[in-house]
């Protein structure tokens, strides 16, 4: 850990109280042209669940956690709610923090899952008068901190199915789904996102031993219908698919978030339950023990290399929907 002087885990942010829910909306969906129908929907799912994601509090437990773990002072910044980045950028200028390690709460290759963490990162330490230097710490999609906990959850999901049905019941993996323009363009040679998805699910499968049967699939499609994203959906996947049982593995995700709880815990299981398939969700990353041990180990490596420009790079701003 010779090289930082501090740790910045770096969020997407969430509300916490039905009067945060349209300004964070707002703020998510900047310059993006996003349906206001599409927004109003997802302020319901908000509402739903009191005004509050549960995004905030799985940060603080992650960091209560990882805290213990590492010898440096661990700082939280969001990108688009309280605690923002720039504020604690801000304190960690005045507490002298010259280095930081960035730990993001996303795991793989995208524009919205790496490039902006990015770019919103380079904006606030841009607002900042005397912000330390803060270096993005690598991928961790494959590492097996991350793989472990995946498989352990997923054992622990199979495990609460009909024992009947456990054998040949079928791991369906979900990611959020991104434009397929977006998707295009992940990583530095394009097609990131979706081939280290893939990567993870294998190797999850692989852990769990056997020759089980999965599939990818795509969750939480936001933006205007012309525009095509990444398919096909977890329910419209769940109503055609051939076998006795699911566990939904969210691999895209390391929290049980608002669009695992309400996407997946709420519709997906709402419509297996219409078809009377059997099915369980298995827990994101979390506080997993190794996945809280994998950041000690990210911090622990040789520093990353920075993206080139070529990687992930930023969708062209789009003015909404024609008229
Ligand atoms: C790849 C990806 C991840 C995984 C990587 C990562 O974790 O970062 C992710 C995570 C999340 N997405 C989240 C919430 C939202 N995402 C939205 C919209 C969008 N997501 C996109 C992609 C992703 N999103 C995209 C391409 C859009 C379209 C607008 C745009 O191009 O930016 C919207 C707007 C409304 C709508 O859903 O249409 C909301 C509210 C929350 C917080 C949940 C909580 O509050 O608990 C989390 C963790
Ligand atoms: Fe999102």
């Amino acid at each position: 850990m010779g090289t930082y002087d501090a740790l910045l885990v770096v969020s997407f942010g969430g509300p916490e109280k039905p009067d945060d829910v349209m300004p964070f909306l707002e703020n998510v969906v900047r310059g993006r042209g996003i349906p206001r129908e599409r927004l109003l929907e997802v302020e319901a799912h908000y509402q739903r669940f009191g005004g509050a994601s549960p995004i905030n509090q799985q940060c603080r437990d992650l960091i209560a956690a990882v805290q213990p773990t590492v010898d440096l002072p661990v700082y939280w910044g969001n990108r688009n709610w309280h605690p923002y980045l720039e504020d604690t950028l801000r304190q960690m200028a005045a507490d002298g923090v010259r280095k930081a390690a960035a730990f993001v709460t996303a795991a793989y290759s995208s524009y919205s899952s790496c490039r902006q963490y990015l770019d919103d990162i380079a904006l606030a330490r841009a607002a900042v008068e005397g912000a330390p230097e803060v270096v993005k710490l690598r991928h961790y999609y494959d590492h097996p901190g991350f793989i472990a906990a995946m498989a352990d959850h997923t054992r622990e999901a199979l495990g609460r199915l009909p024992d009947e049905h456990r054998d040949a019941a079928r791991l369906v993996f979900t990611a959020h789904s991104i434009p397929v323009s977006m998707a295009a363009t992940a990583g530095p040679g394009g097609g990131a996102y979706e081939a280290q998805l893939r990567r993870a699910a294998s190797l999850v499968v692989a852990e769990l031993g056997g020759d089980r049967e999965w599939d990818l699939v795509w969750q939480s499609r936001s933006g205007a219908p012309h525009i095509p994203w990444l398919e096909p959906d977890v329910c419209d996947h769940l109503l055609q698919v051939d076998a006795p049982a699911v566990v939904l593995v969210p691999i895209g995700f390391v929290s049980d978030h608002m669009e695992v709880v309400y996407d997946l815990d709420v519709e997906a299981t709402e419509t297996a339950r219409k078809i009377g398939l059997p099915l369980t969700r298995a827990a994101t990353a979390g506080t997993h023990p190794r996945f809280v041990a994998m950041v000690g180990e990210l911090l622990a490596e040789p520093e990353p290399a920075a993206c080139g420009a070529e990687c992930c790079p930023a969708p062209p701003r789009r003015p909404g929907p024609p008229r």
